[in-house]
């Protein structure tokens, strides 16, 4: 199978400069060599421009910041993730900030309307319109996935592919009040850093994968943004949270849903090489490529 690399060097769904950069720096790692040496085949024609999307003119939308850039980079991430599943190639979008998640679980969804999503983040990304503190669109692509909130015209091309019964969360720790009541009224399945505590990750994520793939027949979309990992772990990153994944704890989650035979799509979102001094940018972006490398097959023996 060949792995189809999505660059997307986008920071619109949030304020901090730098996380548009994460892809050049997960690239320039070497990512692509280390997934040709675990025997993929790797297609990547270069990072996607944005700067061509014009928005001379793009005031807030209520609180939404950045509204009409971030849905058209969205709305063109979305046809170009979907290309590449349809084409029976597995797409790695490499973000940029989880905003873009709209764009590759629309993607996923369009081409494997039974497939099932596990989120991990420090964050439920699930604010809707009303709920938003901030009016930043990465901490809303859930909310739209699910076709929940208030509509904006802006956004009318997001169909609400997902289901509530087939996401579920691991790594939770910093969700605002709108988020907790929207997981409870949704009856979606969440596994915070309390039961990773509680029961250990390999429990976890059995039970994730039972709440939402209980047969093990439904392909998996991963969503990875790397705030889920503690910030001693992954400290670039825009929204770092105390208290987060261990490295191995991350690294269980992508080999364990490796195993599964089931991942059809991934993303590795919110590496942003500005935030920390070289050497913790350096750590960030090799944790990335590593969890990466994971999900794809890369195995301890
Ligand atoms: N819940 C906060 C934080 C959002 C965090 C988004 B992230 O998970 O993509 O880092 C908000 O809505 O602004
Ligand atoms: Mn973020
Ligand atoms: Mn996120
Ligand atoms: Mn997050």
């Amino acid at each position: 199978k060949t792995i189809a690399i999505v660059g997307c060097p986008f920071s619109g769904g949030q304020p901090k400069l730098g996380v548009d950069k994460g892809p050049i720096h997960l690239v320039e790692a070497g990512l692509i060599s280390q997934l040709e040496e675990l025997g993929w085949k790797v297609s990547f024609d270069g990072h996607h421009q944005f700067e061509s999307i014009a928005t001379e003119d793009d005031p807030p939308i209520g609180i939404l910041k950045n509204p009409r850039l971030v849905s058209r980079v969205c709305e063109s991430v979305a046809q170009v993730v979907g290309a590449h599943a349809k084409n029976g190639q597995l797409p790695l979008t490499l973000g940029g900030d989880h905003s873009l998640a709209m764009a590759t679980l629309s993607g996923t969804l369009s081409t494997y309307p039974d497939a099932c999503v596990i989120w991990v983040d420090a964050h439920a990304d699930i604010n809707t319109v009303e709920s938003t503190d901030s009016g930043n669109i990465h901490g809303m692509p859930v909310s739209f996935m699910l076709g929940i909130g208030q509509k904006v015209d802006e956004f009318s091309w997001v169909k609400p592919l997902l289901k509530p019964e087939r996401l579920v969360y691991i790594g939770l720790r910093d969700l605002d009040a709108g988020e907790k009541r929207i997981l409870k009224e949704n009856n979606i399945k969440a596994f915070s850093m309390h039961e990773v505590d509680k029961y250990g990750i390999g429990k976890v994520v059995e039970m994730a994968l039972d709440a939402v793939n209980p047969k093990r027949d439904l392909p998996i979309h991963l969503s990875f943004d790397v705030d889920a990992l503690d910030p001693s772990v992954a400290p670039s990153t825009g929204t770092p949270v105390r208290g987060g994944l261990t490295f191995r704890e991350g690294h269980y989650i992508c080999e364990a849903i490796h195993e599964t035979g089931l991942l059809v799509a991934l993303d590795l979102m919110e590496v942003n090489p500005f935030l920390a001094d070289s050497e913790s940018v350096r750590q960030t972006v090799a944790v990335g490529c590593s969890l990466v490398r994971s999900a794809l097959g890369e195995t301890l023996l």
